[in-house]
């Protein structure tokens, strides 16, 4: 059964076991005895909700929270405060810290279990939303919103790790045409096709692509350097051959792609707003040169 998972936080062990006891027939559930336990946990198992003590030796509950929300990957994870620190302040506090409830000990068993219904089900809703908002409804490939996402967080992972970076904008050719001739539904079903074509070239788990706009899609390769980046787009426009998509130019019959590459090998002080226009510029130029075909800036931009 796919359950949602909660980080229970305590230092007694006691009631570590009373909320384990309440929650294991419909969660799975995770044990933290300490606040350094709890930072470790979250980030290894990522937990739809955590329930977390305050008064506890070295690391308090309300330095585990602080923590939690400066971290991207456990940010959104909502937190309730059990607590036996009943005044108003410490609760106002909880709430202020990023907490979105506070449960006072000792509690009700079955208002914990009321509560944390209510929450694990506010968190599948966001994250439902979370994904609706970066899948292109169309294609079902992410969106250009999750590139601009996907691109800023592996451009500051290549730039830390001084690794190569490769982007490619790749570009429907004749598209007009093609809405005009076959009608904007065949478009339609021309775009979702060419989405999964590319998608399925990509081998690494890192690989990202993404619908930019219209007929325009985007690869994000990371840890990829020209050499092997240009595999994976030569793989991309064979792909998109093989479906053999009807579309009668006076360049071919079949439906084609223009494809413009650019890759930051490390630490170049380059901002990835400037890998994107390379990658755009090099698109530029494959239509020029007729399109159907891919062109690589030459020039890694640490030589530039
Ligand atoms: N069917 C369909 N068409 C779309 C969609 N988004 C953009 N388009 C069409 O894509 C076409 C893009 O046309 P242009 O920008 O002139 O480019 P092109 O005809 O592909 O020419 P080149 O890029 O120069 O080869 C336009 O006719 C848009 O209406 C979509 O979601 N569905």
């Amino acid at each position: 059964m796919n359950h949602q998972t909660v980080l229970i936080v305590d230092d007694e062990k006691s009631n570590l076991k009373i909320l384990s006891d309440l929650l294991r027939d419909d969660v799975r559930v995770i044990l933290a005895k300490s606040g350094e336990q709890a930072i470790a946990k979250a980030e290894q198992y990522r937990p739809d909700l955590v329930l977390l003590d305050i008064v506890m030796p070295k690391m308090n509950g309300f330095d585990v929270i602080q923590h939690l929300k400066q971290q991207a990957s456990t940010s959104t994870i909502p937190v309730i405060f059990v607590s036996a620190l009943g005044d108003t302040d410490n609760e106002v506090r909880g709430f202020d810290l990023g907490a979105c409830d506070y449960i006072q000990k000792p509690f009700q068993s079955s208002l914990v279990r009321a509560r944390v219904k209510l929450h694990l089900q506010l968190a599948k809703q966001r994250l439902l939303l979370e994904k609706l908002a970066n899948i292109d409804p169309l294609t079902a490939i992410a969106n250009r919103r999750k590139f601009s996402d996907k691109l800023q967080l592996e451009w500051a992972r290549c730039q830390h790790d001084d690794r190569p970076l490769s982007l490619v904008m790749i570009d429907i050719d004749y598209f007009k045409q093609f809405n005009d001739r076959y009608g904007h539904a065949a478009g339609d079903e021309a775009l979702s096709k060419v989405a999964q074509a590319l998608e399925g070239q990509l081998e690494r788990g890192t690989d990202f692509v993404a619908r930019y706009g219209g007929e325009e899609f985007v690869l994000v390769l990371p840890d990829t350097d020209q050499n092997e980046a240009q595999e994976v787009v030569e793989r991309c426009r064979a792909a998109v051959d093989a479906l053999k998509i009807r579309h009668e130019t006076a360049g071919g019959e079949f439906l084609t792609i223009s494809l413009g590459g650019a890759t930051c090998s490390g630490r170049d002080g380059e901002a990835h707003e400037q890998l994107l226009q390379r990658a755009d510029a090099m698109l530029y130029q494959a239509k020029q040169q007729g399109r159907d075909c891919v062109v690589w800036e030459e020039e890694v931009c640490q030589q530039r």
